[in-house]
């Protein structure tokens, strides 16, 4: 038997059309429109992509992008007068930093500087404080994609057993929070878990977020169980050359899971397609406004 492998590039299309659709009724209804600021400091060539697409898929989905790009060597205190305009400026309902930011910044520091209303990466400590007390928080973008897709793919994931594998706070953290909000019993493992093998195996629903290539194989998961995997990890090529694959090992995961997430082409495209659901959002809850629904933890 073969998993039902979760095509995440035409699941964030339909994402990123829901937002475009309540963008134009913002627009329509209100005069209003969503916008996005991202800086990027320095020029690691992977956020060059990422943050090129983040702009193209803000205009597509018809909000205003503000790109702000630069140098390695900024000064600190630069950076944080630039976010300290965006805060102050009510155009913007959004505002992101690319990471990774250069050695001589703290990305916590630079997190804490953003207003929490804009923290459309949901990584400010009150958004994050929020969303572990079942507050209205904004959700970190690669966890809430992959929440959206557990939604459409099961209803309800009330009473399942949830292993996160991995506790950043960009993803592990969070994402366990999500879980148990929507009624999970739910483990963080890690590096130090006892028998991870045994862990996982208890899983009805896996998520890989270590960022170690294909540490997870098959014979770890439970038949039928639902995969999520979140690493993008860029390995070599026997031939030469180079190419993506997850954390988990998906050519054997792939014959025991019940539904399984590709990389490429699983969670990645709905880290985009989530920030821009933030975006809106923020605009919403910046105006009083109801917020998008299906667009939301
Ligand atoms: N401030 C933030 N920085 C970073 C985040 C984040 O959520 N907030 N996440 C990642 C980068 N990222 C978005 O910022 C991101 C990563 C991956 C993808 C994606 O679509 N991946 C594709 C493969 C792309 C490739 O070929 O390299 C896929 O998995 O199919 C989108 C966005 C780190 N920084």
């Amino acid at each position: 038997m073969s998993a039902h492998i979760i095509d995440g590039k035409a699941f964030a299309a339909k994402v990123r059309e829901k937002v475009a659709t309540h963008v134009a009724r913002l627009k329509a209804d209100h005069g209003i429109t969503p916008g996005l600021a991202v800086i990027q400091v320095g020029e690691d060539p992977a956020s060059e992509v990422y943050v090129r697409n983040k702009g193209l898929q803000t205009v597509a989905a018809g909000m205003n992008s503000f790109e702000h790009k630069l140098p390695a060597d900024t000064p600190v205190e630069d950076l944080y007068a630039l976010i300290e305009r965006l805060n102050a400026d009510a155009a913007v309902h959004g505002i992101l930093c690319q990471f990774p930011v250069p050695a001589h910044m703290s990305e916590e520091e630079v997190v804490a500087r953003i207003d929490p209303a804009k923290d459309v990466d949901g990584l400010h400590i009150l958004n994050a404080g929020r969303l572990a007390s079942g507050q209205a928080a904004m959700a970190p973008c690669t966890p809430l994609g992959c929440l959206m897709m557990l939604r459409e793919y099961h209803g309800s994931l009330s009473g399942m057993n949830a292993v996160v594998v991995g506790r950043s706070n960009l993803v592990g953290k969070p994402m366990a929070q999500l879980l148990l909000r929507d009624s999970c019993t739910v483990t963080i493992a890690h590096s130090r878990t006892r028998d991870l093998p045994g862990v996982v195996r208890g899983a009805d629903i896996v998520v890989a977020a270590v960022g170690r290539p294909q540490m997870i194989p098959g014979d770890w998961i439970k038949p039928g169980a639902t995969v999520i995997d979140v690493g993008i990890n860029r390995i070599d090529k026997p031939e030469g050359g180079t190419r993506l694959v997850g954390d988990v090992e998906f050519a054997s995961a792939v014959q025991v899971a019940g539904v399984i997430t590709p990389v490429p082409g699983g969670v990645g495209p709905m880290t985009i397609a989530c920030l821009l659901a933030n975006t809106v959002t923020a605009c919403c809850r910046a105006n009083g406004l109801p917020e998008p629904e299906g667009l939301t933890a």
